[in-house]
């Protein structure tokens, strides 16, 4: 069996997707979770691109050990300095380098010679390959390149020092045969193609990515490139839980394998999901509501007398499970504890316990707590300590012929209480009128999404914002079984995460 290494980008190609912002402690959370899933390197971040990302790479890089962590950066000498300076502490430093090489990009973007592009691309390897022991270097836009070019510029690569060569399809432009040849093309033209393990990176904009990559592989690419629910720059990337998926059930025909623990999928889904805010389609392979129902009579009928009739795939086999305990009022710690381990969380004893008080005050409203209730519990916890704002109060009035109107106390972190009233066209209106005067900042708000996690009438009411202040942009999520609590929590969210991203750069600037 070839053994075919997976690269997550969720954290960098991941992260461009519109809307999506995580802080430190989030990437941390889903670098921890990638390393448990088994991918083989986790592409952290653009460490040239903010201190942020430089920090999340650096953290990220000291924490995750059965992982390679790499970071991405331009061709020029600052970009990968600034990614030594983020990834030197890692177990196996590993930088990815990219360049343009397609007529449109050198021409309109770069404004570049071939020549020129190649030079760059030879010194830049050659000045990586200096400090990091792996240098993968990337042709972008590769799909849209003259195969030519293409191959003189890898070899060159090849020969100043880089030990992967990536091959994206940067537009979502390849189809899975033309994928083929040009990994074809260049294992047939590239005198030292051997000396590299070949990646694919591939983009949906044609709904292609995952069938092209599989298509690379089969062309002799030994590294796929992706994101867990396939997020990422416009239409996203290649899903690799898809891809793994495709090379477990069809292993007969590529005899091939990754190295992914199969049952942390469905856990890595979800985190990812949660803290991006990127809801996942019901109909979603793998991972969607409905990946393994079944709906109509013929279907059901087959699936009782034998499951393989209709199910490809079994739902343990990706960590989707029937829980046979179900909690509720009356559960105790042992049960509480046992299900948080078998979802994947790990707690210390007192965060335990806070989450125990917690999911104790939900089952009082809630008749049965499922896990996406319990998972809702402890990721809101672990992202949420340390605020600079706690909600302390809430009140709303609200009636068909009143103004809504919204009280709400505040408590900061050194100990003070802020207390304000305002009014709004509706409640949720309101309760961010108040917030806005507790603040005193000019904050905009851009976005706003609700969701009910399971849905029913006593479901938790998951809120996601988007807020801006000072050219800054944020997003927060807010859990709570009532509306407008969750709501408010979710700007709160937002708010204290503005709070940290203004107080870092004061700190950078003294
Ligand atoms: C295909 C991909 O997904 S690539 C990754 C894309 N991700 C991102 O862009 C997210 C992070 N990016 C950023 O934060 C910013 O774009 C930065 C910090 C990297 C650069 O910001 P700025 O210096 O303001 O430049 P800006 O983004 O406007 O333009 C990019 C510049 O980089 C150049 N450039 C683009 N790719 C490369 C490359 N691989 N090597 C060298 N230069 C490059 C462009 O030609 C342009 O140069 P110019 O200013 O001389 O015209
Ligand atoms: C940097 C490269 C690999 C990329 O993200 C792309 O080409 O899509």
């Amino acid at each position: 069996m070839q053994k075919i290494n997976l690269f997550d980008t969720t954290l960098r190609d991941g992260e461009q997707s519109p809307g999506v912002n995580l802080n430190l402690q989030e990437k941390l959370e889903i670098a921890k979770q990638l390393e448990r899933l088994g991918i083989d390197v986790i592409e952290a971040g653009f460490p040239a691109s903010s201190k942020g990302d430089f920090q999340s790479v650096k953290e990220i890089a000291s924490t995750v050990k059965d992982s390679s962590v790499t970071g991405l950066a331009r061709s020029v000498t600052q970009d990968i300095d600034i990614a030594w300076e983020a990834l030197k502490d890692s177990a196996e430093p590993r930088l990815h380098v990219f360049i343009a090489t397609s007529p449109i990009h050198l021409e309109h973007k770069l404004k570049k010679t071939p020549e020129q592009v190649l030079e760059t691309a030879v010194e830049m390897v050659k000045y990586a390959a200096k400090k990091f022991p792996i240098v993968q270097w990337s042709a972008e836009d590769a799909c849209r390149s003259e195969l030519p070019f293409l191959a003189q510029i890898v070899e060159a690569v090849i020969d100043a020092g880089a030990k992967v060569v990536n091959i994206p399809d940067t537009v979502g432009y390849t189809t899975p045969a033309h994928y083929g040849s040009v990994f074809q093309y260049l294992k047939e033209n590239v005198s030292n193609i051997d000396k590299v393990s070949l990646s694919a990176h591939c983009h949906d904009d044609l709904g292609l990515a995952v069938a092209n990559s599989l298509a690379a592989i089969e062309a002799g690419a030994t590294q796929i490139e992706g994101t867990i629910n396939g997020i990422g720059e416009r239409a996203g990337n290649a899903a690799l839980e898809e891809v793994a998926l495709a090379l477990n059930i069809r292993k007969d025909f590529y005899q091939a394998e990754s190295g992914l623990v199969l049952p942390e999928i469905k856990r890595t889904s979800d985190l990812i999901s949660k803290l991006t805010g990127m809801t996942i389609a019901p109909n979603k392979a793998i991972v969607g509501k409905n990946a393994f129902a079944h709906e109509s009579g013929i279907h059901q009928d087959g699936v009782l007398k034998n499951p393989l009739t209709y199910e490809i795939i079994s739902p343990e086999l990706v960590g989707v499970k029937q829980n046979p305990i179900v909690l509720g009022k009356h559960s105790g710690r042992h049960a509480f504890r046992t299900r948080l381990v078998e979802l994947g969380f790990v707690l210390e004893d007192e965060q335990a316990n806070v989450l125990f008080e917690k999911f104790k005050d939900l089952a009082d409203k809630k008749k049965d707590i499922t896990d996406d209730d319990l998972f809702a519990l402890v990721v809101h916890k672990q992202v949420n300590h340390d605020v600079e704002y706690k909600l302390e109060g809430l009140q709303v009035q609200y009636g068909i012929n009143n103004i809504p109107t919204a009280t709400i106390t505040l408590q900061r972190k050194n100990g003070d209480v802020v207390q304000e009233a305002a009014t709004g066209s509706g409640s949720v209106e309101a309760i961010y009128n108040t917030l806005a005067r507790c603040l005193e900042q000019d904050v905009k708000l851009l976005d706003y999404r609700l969701q009910s996690i399971n849905g029913g009438p006593d479901a938790l009411a998951e809120v996601f914002v988007k807020v801006e202040s000072d050219g800054v942009e944020v997003s927060g999520r807010g859990v709570a079984f009532d509306v407008l609590e969750s709501s408010a929590k979710a700007y709160i969210n937002a708010i204290n995460r503005l709070f940290a991203v203004k107080q870092h750069r004061v700190e950078q600037e003294v």
